[in-house]
């Protein structure tokens, strides 16, 4: 028997008879026809728990629209913005808003009218949605007092506000009224956004990454585009020394280690006692202050400083042998430990030609004759500490997903989404990186780079191949699609003074993606139609208070960095922007920054600002135009040839 007849065959006995394939096709046929789901895009999160849970359950401005759209002839500004409040963060709006009732009948009367708005919020929001896609969207110990309420019309008028009101009645005198409101809101929130893209930067700088990761591993249907930040993470759970020593840095230099030791259950202690024994006070390695925080002591802000400058001296060493080891990443001149002329009262490094003086050092454990050798102590702590990631059972499950639900682009319903750039040459070329005498280049290259990741993941074990040294390259080397600049100034950031050291050079992309025959080029580059797709991208702030426009090459590019990183946004002057993509168009809405849950709650608050259509379709798109349109049609295809010829399988 051959593939395809085993396979009709397995179809066959799925279904079980000609006349339920026949509802299937009916089945398939109507949800092809039904508007496109709306899809919503975030990036660059940055470990920004609250802000990210406010877009997400606000649906970028979704959920207002819809509540708008379905109350404003009805109720008024306050009513609507309690209806708001309540769909956001229903445990806590409920919980403020009972405490204003004095007697229980007018409470009652409240739920009432309560439970009716939303369940007719929850009508309006599924109305592109078949029922069992509706069904999915409920909470399943709700589920079936729900659709009583939801399709209530099918009873006689008389028996449908007895049968509802009985309903109720006992919902509240069974004390899970709350609750069953709780889940009407998650269920609406769920229903204004069918697809979540994450275009990468989850990690990094922010308090909160892997309680975003715990989100996201609920989402109902999402992609995840890694970003430079998200790969290092990865690479340390994938057995590289360099980026765990990256990751506890920048843990360490904005306050963070707490995510490494209290969610993650890394064990610090040979760090801590290894930084303590040769590292003392130094300004350059303060950790930032964290705006969640209350200030540091002095001994816990010494203690941090210590570890940093622990890392960052390993990270160093490190990175000078991953680059003696790889003559082909041509990352020669970050040999900056090779350059330095070490002095009896102080060092200076030599860059390009010039000589600058190195301050705040803390060389200690650098032996001048052979500077990126790490000395025994410091080899067994790096050992310990990666044994550490790499049996961090919660670690693992959040990589795990992040390789699962990710890749380094995505083609989806028309589009490019990608976090950094396509490395390009000055004349619009595209860029090339020679790995033992393969040239690569565009979406040759990105495939490349991902299989590498996925390669160095399967074999933990091994800690400096070139599958894992290469997602060093990714967090830093100069034909990144990731980083996207010629090279990271880490080193000259913490020891030179004079600030033109610290500049980056970014690719030539980002000068030229503003123009439209170059995205064009892209887009034909990986298989998409060059009239129609467009190129989403994170990874730069958009600095909107210098006049940069986010929406670029006449709408060809979006740049949708979401700007929740706090420490960031005073260079951007907003929050940052979120795109939604439904079936009328996109749009793209700029937000202002998040101040707090509470103000959230308490204001009515919300973080948006504008909003920017991108452009209107011309006609409605219809889910037969999307992605997984395309496989509905397949799957349809197959089921209507096993119907032809049923008596043959
Ligand atoms: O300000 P920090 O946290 O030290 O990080 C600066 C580094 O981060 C980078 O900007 C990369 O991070 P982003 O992806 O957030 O831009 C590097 O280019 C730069 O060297
Ligand atoms: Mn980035």
């Amino acid at each position: 028997m051959d593939k395809e007849e085993k396979y009709y065959r397995l179809l066959k006995e799925q279904y079980g008879s000609a006349e339920s394939i026949v509802t299937e096709i009916i089945n398939l046929e109507a949800i092809m026809n039904l508007p496109k789901g709306t899809e919503h895009f975030l990036s660059d999160i940055h470990g920004e728990y609250e802000a990210f849970q406010h877009v997400l359950r606000s649906g970028s401005g979704n959920v207002r629209r819809k509540v708008q759209e379905c109350f404003s002839a009805q109720l008024t500004h306050d009513e609507i913005e309690e209806l708001i409040g309540i769909v956001y963060y229903p445990e806590e709006a409920i919980a403020d808003k009972k405490n204003t009732f004095e007697d229980a009948e007018a409470l009652k009367r409240w739920y009432f009218e309560l439970i009716d708005r939303m369940i007719n919020l929850i009508s309006y929001t599924s109305t592109k949605y078949t029922r069992s896609k509706v069904r999915k969207a409920l909470n399943p110990n709700f589920s079936y007092i729900t659709e009583e309420l939801l399709y209530r019309d099918n009873y006689a008028p008389g028996d449908k506000e007895e049968y509802y009101q009985s309903i109720i009645n006992t919902v509240i005198s069974l004390g899970k009224v709350d609750e069953l409101i709780a889940s009407f809101s998650y269920t609406i929130q769920r229903l204004v956004v069918d697809h979540l893209h994450i275009v990468g930067d989850i990690f990094d700088r922010g308090p909160s990454p892997a309680r975003i990761m715990d989100t996201l591993m609920k989402y109902h249907s999402l992609d995840i585009q890694w970003g430079n930040h998200d790969v290092t993470w990865i690479g340390a759970a994938a057995g590289s020394p360099l980026c765990m020593l990256n990751v506890v840095r920048i843990c360490a230099r904005y306050d963070n280690l707490e995510i490494l030791e209290d969610y993650y259950g890394i064990n610090l202690r040979p760090l801590f006692t290894f930084a303590e024994k040769y590292y003392g006070d130094n300004p350059a390695f303060y950790p930032k202050k964290n705006p969640d925080k209350e200030e540091l002591t002095a001994a816990e802000k010494l203690q941090i400083t210590k570890i940093h400058q622990a890392a960052a001296i390993m990270q160093f060493k490190l990175e000078s042998q991953l680059i003696k080891r790889n003559p082909d990443f041509h990352m020669e001149n970050r040999l900056l430990l090779d350059k330095i002329h070490f002095g009896a009262d102080k060092d200076i490094i030599e860059l390009n030609g010039e000589r600058y003086d190195l301050s705040h050092t803390c060389f200690q454990t650098i032996d001048k004759s052979q500077p990126d050798r790490l000395s025994d102590e410091e080899k067994q702590v790096i050992a310990k500490l990666l044994q550490s990631f790499q049996t961090s059972s919660i670690l693992k499950r959040h990589i795990d997903f992040l390789l699962e639900k990710g890749s380094l682009y995505l083609v989806y319903n028309g589009n490019l989404l990608l976090h950094g750039c396509v490395p390009l040459h000055e004349n619009g070329d595209l860029k090339s990186l020679t790995v033992n005498g393969v040239s690569r280049s565009g979406k040759t290259l990105f495939d490349f780079f991902e299989t590498c990741i996925r390669s160095s993941c399967r074999h933990p074990d091994l800690h400096d191949d070139l599958n894992t040294d290469m997602i060093w390259y990714l967090w830093t080397g100069e034909c990144s699609s990731l980083f996207g600049k010629e090279e990271m100034t880490t080193f000259e950031r913490y020891f030179i003074e004079d600030a033109a050291t610290h500049k980056e050079m970014k690719n030539a992309y980002y000068q030229l993606r503003d123009n439209a025959g170059v995205c064009r080029k892209i887009l034909l580059e990986f298989g998409l139609d060059p009239e129609d797709g467009r190129i989403i991208n994170g990874h730069t702030p958009v600095k909107e208070k210098n006049g940069e426009n986010p929406i670029k090459a006449d709408g060809k590019l979006i740049v949708i960095d979401g700007g929740f990183s706090r420490a960031y946004q005073s260079t951007t002057g907003i929050a940052g922007y979120t795109l939604l993509y439904n079936s009328y168009g996109m749009t793209l809405v700029s937000h202002q920054p998040f101040t707090g849950k509470s103000d959230a709650i308490k204001n009515g608050t919300d973080i948006i600002s504008t909003k920017r259509v991108v452009e209107t379709e011309m006609h409605r798109k219809k889910v037969r135009e999307t992605n997984i349109g395309r496989k509905l049609e397949e799957d349809k295809q197959d089921l209507v040839f096993l119907l032809k010829h049923y008596a043959q399988y």
